[in-house]
């Protein structure tokens, strides 16, 4: 939720509609806001929602009221599926409880005015800026940016070609799309054996299956109801394609070919000036490129929420280029795999490390009929090709994009690369690659189709925009709730435990720098304590348990002390193959700790239960990575179960800015954290660690022993060679208090570990500040002692 927006919303002076009760959505009534609220407990909310996701950014989805807004990004988006103004007028005044205000409807015209109308399309190695309309293309040539990047002579007119005009159903071909895997798959296969028996969709096989479709009868009033509103909403853009399709002449399609090195500029340039170019791979009709012999094997059924994100980009019969965003452990390796096999070309797919690689190569084996021989993996150990003049390659954005010198293997294989045109390139975690990484990687390879996959389309450095024209606008984005209300991910139960520092620590954390901080808080021992507590009690649940800590030393501290496992940067790979099977298969190991290397890429179903000890910074993404290693828990079907997700935070302490910030992506997807402050029983646990004084101390003494390079949290990353979230400054100059004053509201409530599962409520209290402070001022004999050791060496040093 936008709180900038926040004091403009008055909805009493809006004029409702009669029946507004059955109709879902507010639209803002600010002069200058484009928030959309849907009722998530309308009977028609899961329409209205696929009617938003395709025309708005969802801002915030909690269980029952879900925030939209309307940016010229997401209606360029919307356009590309295929929705054209009016029809996007038309269903936002039938879902809305008020008439749409002149003004949103001025926004969607002007801002849609211009899009769909010119395309960028590859043939035979060259580029081209293609369109309908020849003012435009001299209105574009007149631009300085795209004038200089035309090649001379590389116009042409082509006639008797029908353009694909967005929201038309023109493409001849449409109806014979079939996504392989998808009930229309089978449904098309059914028809061609029972051809008269069956009418088929309406929309073609690459439309996405509704639910309450005539082959599911209603069963009571209730579902007779939502089926005439899902048939009602469905008219409406069906009756609008058809007229469409009906007054669209455009038979003429002129073009200008572009340097391929200035295809970025070109493309930056056509969004700023309000025509976006349209990437579309007319890949049925490609006879240059030779086809690929893939297809889903025959027990590969992809889910309907897969089906349908592919629908978005397949949905004229044509493949859009694109991004897809999927919540973590929802399957967009498959979605990807789907796509490959439907385009059946040669494809590239570049991930963000090397261990990705061997796992998307093994899953296009596991999930297709593909060849061993056809796919092949380039990487800094393998740099194969594949056989034949078709096939796959899987490889890093590193090794792609690479400037430095590179070996003889290395460089005959990007040769190949180069000198290929390629039907479809996947970007697999596209939300992270830094872009001028993207541009070497999309100036290098010549690709007709490109799709982003994605769970978590932020950053914390606002570069997400510069995605829409390096690869393509969201195509699709799935409500994390409604899959876990569906059981496609686990549901997880969040909660926020506060660790009080003792004092000791405390004391010594008012008086450290910002590194030497950071450590005291992960190594506080009743953060410690809390750790051992959570781990006895979920592994008596029979969870298996992962815990994560960014921050190397912790991590090996923690697991030693606790006596379980642990996996980082410097454990060899064989190591680590080891500690994970015997986590997925020893009942006896139930607890692994785990530093960043395992954020992504670890695929552990078994995994039940997280305890986050530490943290990097304020990063959204991370948070909701981490969360994904348990959306996937294999357990998640079984009945009343919950995944739990424990992020451990040092009370009054930075830690807990950095966690608050770090939610509010989950926040928005519609997580709630609740906050322990009591772990009960824990006090009284048989041997607890460091319960007493003496023991913390002499831990203390050895945390400030250790130098600032401990604190180090960014060196333990294994081939993602980047860090894409910024640092958020940790001056302790600057009070806490200053920190805590910007902390964006998230959804908090206290409990206990009890009341997490449902048993009881606990309420706490804060202490005060200045409580705290008095802290400080009666340190311990042995650190009064190292203080004065320090001032004696400083005062030396001059
Ligand atoms: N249609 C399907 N049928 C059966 N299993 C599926 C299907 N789709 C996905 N899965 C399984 O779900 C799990 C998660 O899939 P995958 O690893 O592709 O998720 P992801 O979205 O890439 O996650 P992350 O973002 O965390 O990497 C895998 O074990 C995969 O085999």
């Amino acid at each position: 939720m936008d709180d900038d927006e926040q004091p403009e919303r008055d909805y009493t002076q809006l004029e409702l509609k009669p029946d507004h009760a059955s109709r879902p959505l507010w639209i803002s009534p600010s002069p200058d806001s484009y928030i959309i609220t849907m009722e998530g407990f309308s009977p028609i909310a899961e329409q209205a929602q696929d009617f938003l996701i395709a025309i708005a950014e969802p801002v915030s989805r909690p269980a029952f009221i879900h925030e939209y807004r309307l940016t010229p990004y997401s209606l360029y988006a919307a356009v590309s599926v295929g929705l054209n103004p009016s029809d996007i007028i038309e269903v936002l005044n039938r879902l809305s409880k008020s008439p749409v205000p002149e003004r949103v409807i001025d926004f969607i015209v002007n801002s849609t005015r211009s899009f769909g109308k010119i395309k960028l399309v590859l043939k035979q190695n060259k580029y081209f800026v293609e369109s309908a309309y020849p003012d435009i293309l001299r209105e574009l040539l007149q631009d300085d940016v795209i004038g200089k990047a035309r090649v001379r002579g590389g116009d042409t007119t082509q006639g008797n070609r029908r353009l694909e005009i967005l929201g038309s159903t023109s493409a001849p071909t449409r109806g014979d799309l079939v996504i392989p895997g998808t009930e229309s798959a089978a449904r098309a296969r059914q028809q061609q054996q029972q051809p008269q028996q069956q009418n088929g969709t309406a929309s073609g096989g690459a439309q996405p299956s509704n639910p309450n479709s005539a082959t599911n009868p209603p069963t009571n009033a209730a579902d007779a109801q939502r089926e005439t509103d899902a048939d009602l909403f469905d008219a409406i853009i069906g009756v609008d394609e058809t007229d469409e399709a009906g007054g669209d002449d455009e038979d003429v399609v002129h073009s200008f070919e572009i340097e391929e090195a200035a295809i970025e500029d070109v493309k930056k340039r056509c969004q700023e000036i309000q025509y976006p170019m349209l990437e579309e791979y007319d890949f049925r009709n490609d006879t240059l490129n030779p086809d690929l012999d893939i297809d889903l094997r025959p027990i590969t059924h992809i889910r309907p929420y897969q089906e349908k994100s592919l629908s978005k980009m397949f949905g004229n019969g044509r493949a859009r280029s694109g991004i897809i965003v999927l919540p973590c452990g929802a399957g967009k390796t498959l979605v990807g795999i789907t796509a490959a096999c439907t385009i059946k070309k040669s494809c590239l797919v570049l991930c963000t490390s090397s261990v990705s690689v061997m796992q998307w190569r093994q899953q296009f084996l596991q999930w297709s009929n593909i060849q061993d021989s056809q796919i092949s993996v380039f990487t800094a150990e393998n740099k194969a090709k594949f056989a034949g003049p078709v096939g796959i390659v899987v490889s890093t954005y590193s090794m792609v994009a690479n400037t430095g010198k590179r070996s003889h293997s290395s460089q005959k294989m990007m040769n190949f690369l180069e000198s290929r045109e390629w039907g479809f390139v996947l970007l697999d975690e596209v939300h992270v690659v830094p872009a001028a990484m993207f541009r070497r990687v999309l100036t290098k390879i010549k690709a007709h189709s490109k799709l982003g996959l994605t769970a978590t389309l932020v950053r914390e450095d606002e570069k997400i925009d510069e995605l829409n024209f390096l690869v393509g606008p969201k195509l699709y984005e799935a409500n994390w709730m409604d899959l876990a209300a569906k059981g496609h991910i686990a549901t997880v139960q969040c909660a926020e435990v506060w660790c009080p520092m003792t004092p000791e620590f405390y004391r010594e954390y008012l008086r450290e720098k910002a590194r030497k901080r950071s450590l005291l808080c992960t190594m506080n021992p009743n953060k410690f304590q809390a750790c051992q507590f959570l781990i006895d009690y979920h592994e008596k649940r029979g969870d298996k348990i992962i815990v994560f800590s960014d921050n190397v030393h912790t991590l090996e501290a923690y697991s030693k002390k606790l006596k379980k496992p642990f996996i980082h940067g410097q454990i060899p790979q064989q190591e680590r193959m080891r500690i994970l099977n015997h986590f997925q298969h020893n009942p006896i190991v139930n607890t692994i700790f785990l530093s960043k290397v395992g954020d992504t890429s670890i695929d552990l179903p078994e995994a039940t239960c997280l305890i986050q000890i530490s943290s990097h910074f304020g990063s959204r993404r991370q948070e909701a990575q981490r969360l994904g290693r348990i959306l996937r828990a294999k357990r998640r079907n079984d009945e009343g179960f919950n995944a739990f997700f424990y992020s451990l935070v040092s009370k009054d302490t930075v830690e807990m800015y950095y966690s608050t910030k770090r939610q509010q992506f989950l926040v928005d997807q519609g997580y709630s954290f609740k906050v322990i402050t009591e772990l009960q029983g824990m006090k009284e646990m048989p041997e607890l660690i460091f319960k007493t004084r003496e023991e913390q101390i002499e831990l203390l003494g050895s945390v400030l022993m250790l130098g600032d390079d401990a604190a180090d949290v960014g060196t333990d990353l294994m081939g993602s060679e980047w860090s894409d979230d910024v640092r958020f400054s940790t001056n302790n100059s600057g009070s806490d208090s200053k920190m805590f004053g910007n902390i964006p509201k998230a959804a908090r409530s206290a409990v206990s570990l009890n009341a997490l599962s449902g048993a009881e409520h606990m309420s706490y209290s804060e202490r005060n500040r200045s409580q705290n402070k008095t802290l400080s001022k009666d340190r311990h004999l042995l650190f009064r002692k190292k203080d004065a050791a320090k001032a004696r060496m400083a005062k030396e040093r001059g």
